[in-house]
């Protein structure tokens, strides 16, 4: 037989299935500028839309005068929220259980809000009909800080619900409250505290960030009046969602919407809400009968889409004296900006920042949210954050280390003392998880021997020796973080996205020739899923993974899912592939069973096709298979060989890591070096170890820009004073530190093929290494916590402010 004169290695290598360094078949295109992105959409007789948009960050609308901007050459119309509330349209859902202005109704409430849509032939006649629209505002008291915005005298920011005394998710303490989220056991906390031996209490915040993909936010819709169906391109992470949201709210039969993300220049998180540009565009193309495209540019990005962050975490915790943990207590003050449009989950107000306790065994835990207005833009969940996971971990690595600090003891000792042990698992968080599966200590250990860690203690010793002999000025950090994410939102019993529950799907179809098509409702926007999607399959039905073609991102033929965010795609989506693949396979195995006269159960899976059970040479391999599904099945089958599965799943993955980062300091100057920075990640079974590297570079290069600079800072008076590439961090491969990748493979017990998510974890893990890292390199100068992000002025600033600069 042909097949056995290749060996079962060559076989196997063939398919490039799971496990393989698959090279990224996307990149063939991307490489050559051959991408198809929205800005690409060029349809005939499009118009452009664009926005004026509010200078006050706090400011009552006197009056908004269009007639001078209607006369500009190629300005066809200019929407304000009076014509939006025509349809019904001037404030629109969010995500999270608030409503939002599309286009400012009355007030305006953070700098740069959209106030009204002007539509012209082209970009350059829309902006100067922009600058023609005459805006006549009042300026009101401006409130910037959270911790003042449930003052007494605070300025109301909400008038639309100022009386509300119930919000989305339970009573409100003042206009400006959103909500108050608690978890835990209170009294138990309580009590903990008041035994412990010792406690440690630090205001550890995580500032306001963005995650400013190279792509900005944009769109093209199309609404033909013929058949009243609308089309839309748009760069949609979750592209099934808008459609139903466009269907609910603007009352258009769902069959009749087209949502099409095409390929997505970077999402991390951006993408996943709805912004006024959508609708407005959606509006006017209905208006006009003409494609209309709305492209932001880098500043609008930054100032008015999706922020991250923006939380104060007040961090208690309980211990012994020998530095055992007996409990933890948080409270976050978070900032929500103008209106709450976080994308967590619905009825999740702060995402899943319960995961707080990390992974640490704590006995009990307790935890309060307060959610607040401020003029500032909203947002909430975005860059690489799995619904607030990056605050939970940013707060208990630098509590432990704060703690360590106090015990006298290494950061890497506590936590070795307070780990979760193997045989705890399936493990029960105080805060009400369910971690299914890690090995913490084996992955903690793999980090000190290959860093050599007691060695790099040694040489901090020794260089603060020196720099107390005023040998050098240099002082040395050691950053240990060890992270536990949670991902693969996730199960319908606990996530939803405003009742749609929070599923994921996958459609194969296999061709007579054995080639086929797979189909996801999850939306790549650069990792790589036209290549791991198909190694799946690859592995699963034994078809090479050139052969299988993956295909995402349009509603119309895709089956509906919720789309990626959340390194969501691997543990729900990847779980569905598996189990279409599977559906396929049983249906492949009947036919074999036909074709060579046995009973299935005689059967058994070989590389890449079915063979009798102690006859090898009685084969039928998964090409074979596909051509007799359609050509000649067995009598009463019917023909064909496809298959779709729906995948709810019954917990989330618990991804984990080790990092550690090596810093100097000059303390002259606050300039700092990454002298050396490894990162071990477990993300269970590996799809594609070298895409599983690039998404780790890429995570860590995101966190060194969070940690070490990049803010999106408000002035008192509400100014964005970090809203352009001039101003905000975007390191370039000249500061990117160089990475060293390492891993555990701890599978994941309930996914089918033991995968976890990893899109997210190096950013969950690397933003409290390079923070500890400033901060133990300060510790032995008498300093507890500095706040990030640690830029050169502020490491500067800090040993100034502890008197080893005059
Ligand atoms: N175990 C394992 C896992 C995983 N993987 C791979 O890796 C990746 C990833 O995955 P995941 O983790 O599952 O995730 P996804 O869902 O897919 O995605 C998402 C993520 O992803 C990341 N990454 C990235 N990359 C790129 N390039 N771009 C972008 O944009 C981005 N973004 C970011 C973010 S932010 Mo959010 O949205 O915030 O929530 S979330 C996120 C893909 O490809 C996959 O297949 C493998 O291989 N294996
Ligand atoms: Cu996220």
């Amino acid at each position: 037989m042909n097949e056995m004169t290749v060996t079962r290695e060559e076989r196997e290598a063939k398919l490039e299935g799971m496990g393989c360094k698959r090279k990224r078949v996307e990149d063939i295109r991307f490489t050559q500028g051959k991408g198809n992105y929205v800005d690409d959409v060029k349809l005939a007789g499009m118009l452009h839309g664009d926005f004026v948009r509010s200078p006050h960050p706090h400011a009552r609308i006197k009056s908004i005068d269009k007639d001078k901007a209607l006369k500009v050459p190629g300005v066809l119309a200019v929407l304000t929220a009076e014509d939006l509330k025509g349809v019904n349209l001037a404030w629109m859902p969010t995500l999270a259980g608030d409503v939002q202005m599309v286009l400012a109704d009355g007030k305006v409430l953070f700098q740069n809000q959209e106030v009204a849509f002007v539509v012209a032939t082209d970009r350059y006649a829309a902006d100067d009909g922009i600058n023609a629209v005459e805006v006549e505002y009042e300026a009101l008291p401006v409130l910037i800080d959270p911790f003042h915005s449930m003052d007494p005298d605070a300025p109301v920011l909400r008038e639309d619900i100022k009386d509300k005394k119930d919000g989305a998710h339970g009573p409100r303490k003042h206009p400006n409250h959103i909500f108050e989220w608690t978890v835990g056991d209170k009294d138990l906390t309580d009590a903990a505290f008041r035994k412990a031996e010792v406690t440690i209490k630090e205001l550890i915040s995580y500032h306001r960030t963005h995650p400013s993909p190279l792509e900005t936010c944009q769109c093209v819709c199309s609404f033909d009046k013929v058949k009243g169906e609308l089309t839309i391109w748009g760069t949609f992470q979750a592209p099934h969602v808008i459609r139903t949201v466009v269907a609910l709210i603007a009352k258009i039969p769902e069959h009749k919407i087209h949502i099409i993300s095409p390929d997505i220049g970077g999402g991390f998180g951006n993408k996943v809400g709805a912004y006024p540009g959508y609708i407005c565009s959606a509006v006017a193309s209905i208006v006009t009968g003409k494609p209309v495209k709305w492209v932001e540019d880098r500043i609008e990005n930054l100032t008015s889409t999706s922020f991250a962050r923006d939380y104060h975490m007040t961090t208690e915790i309980a211990a012994t004296k020998e530095g055992k943990v007996t409990g933890l207590r948080v409270h976050v003050l978070a900032d929500h900006g103008a209106f709450d449009a976080c994308a967590d989950p619905s009825k999740w107000p702060a995402g899943f920042f319960n995961i707080v306790t990390g992974s640490y065994d704590f006995p009990t835990a307790h935890l309060a949210v307060d959610g607040v207005y401020t003029n500032k833009a909203p947002g909430g969940v975005a860059y690489r954050c799995s619904f607030r996971v990056t605050e939970a971990a940013y707060c208990i690595e630098r509590g432990m280390n704060i703690l360590a600090q106090k015990l006298g003891m290494d950061p890497v000792e506590l936590r070795l003392k307070n780990f979760i042990r193997p045989e705890q698992f399936p493990y029960h968080s105080a805060l009400g998880w369910e971690y299914d599966s890690g090995d913490y200590h084996t992955a903690m250990q793999k980090m000190m021997e290959t860093v050599d860690y007691a060695g790099l203690r040694r040489e901090q010793a020794e260089k603060r020796d020196a720099f107390r002999r005023g040998e050098t000025r240099e002082i040395m950090g050691l950053g240990v973080s060890f992270f536990t994410e949670i991902v693969g939102a996730g199960p319908s019993k606990n996530c939803d996205i405003l009742g749609i529950a929070m599923f994921d799907s996958c459609e194969i179809r296999l061709h007579p020739t054995g080639a086929g098509i797979a189909r996801m409702g999850t939306k790549s926007q650069g990792q790589g899923h036209e290549t791991t999607w198909a190694q799946i399959i690859a592995t699963e039905l034994g078809i090479p993974a050139d052969d299988i073609m993956v295909e995402e991102g349009n509603t119309d033929t895709a089956p509906y899912g919720l789309g990626t965010y959340g390194s969501r795609s691997t543990p729900v989506a990847g779980a569905a592939i598996a189990m279409a693949a599977r559906k396929v396979k049983a249906k492949a195995q009947m036919i074999a069973a036909y074709m060579l006269e046995v009973h299935e159960d005689d059967l058994e899976w070989d590389i890449d096709g079915f063979r009798v059970k102690g006859l090898p040479e009685k084969f039928k391999s998964m090409k074979d298979l596909c051509w007799a599904a359609y050509n000649a099945p067995p009598p009463g089958m019917e023909p064909g060989l496809e298959a779709v599965s729906y995948y709810d799943p019954p917990n989330m993955t618990y991804p984990f890591g080790a990092y550690l980062c090596v810093m100097d300091i000059d303390v002259d100057t606050g300039v700092y070096k990454v002298r050396r920075f490894y990162a071990l990640d477990d993300c269970g079974t590996r799809i594609n170890p070298m895409i599983i590297e690039g998404q780790v570079h890429g995570g860590l290069t995101e966190a060194f820009a969070i940690a070490m600079g990049q803010e999106i800072r408000y002035d008192n008076d509400g100014n964005v004073v970090t809203g352009s590439f001039m101003d905000f961090f975007m390191p370039t491969a000249v500061e990117t530190p160089h990475w060293e990748t390492d891993f555990t493979v701890t599978p994941s017990p309930h996914h089918p093929i033991g995968a976890k998510g990893v899109g997210e974890s190096p950013n969950v893990g690397g933003v409290p290494a390079f923070s500890n890292a400033v901060n133990d390199a300060f510790s032995f100068l008498g300093s507890t916590h500095i706040q990030m992000p640690h830029d050169f002025w502020r490491n500067w600033q800090a040993a100034k402010n502890l008197g080893v600069i005059a």
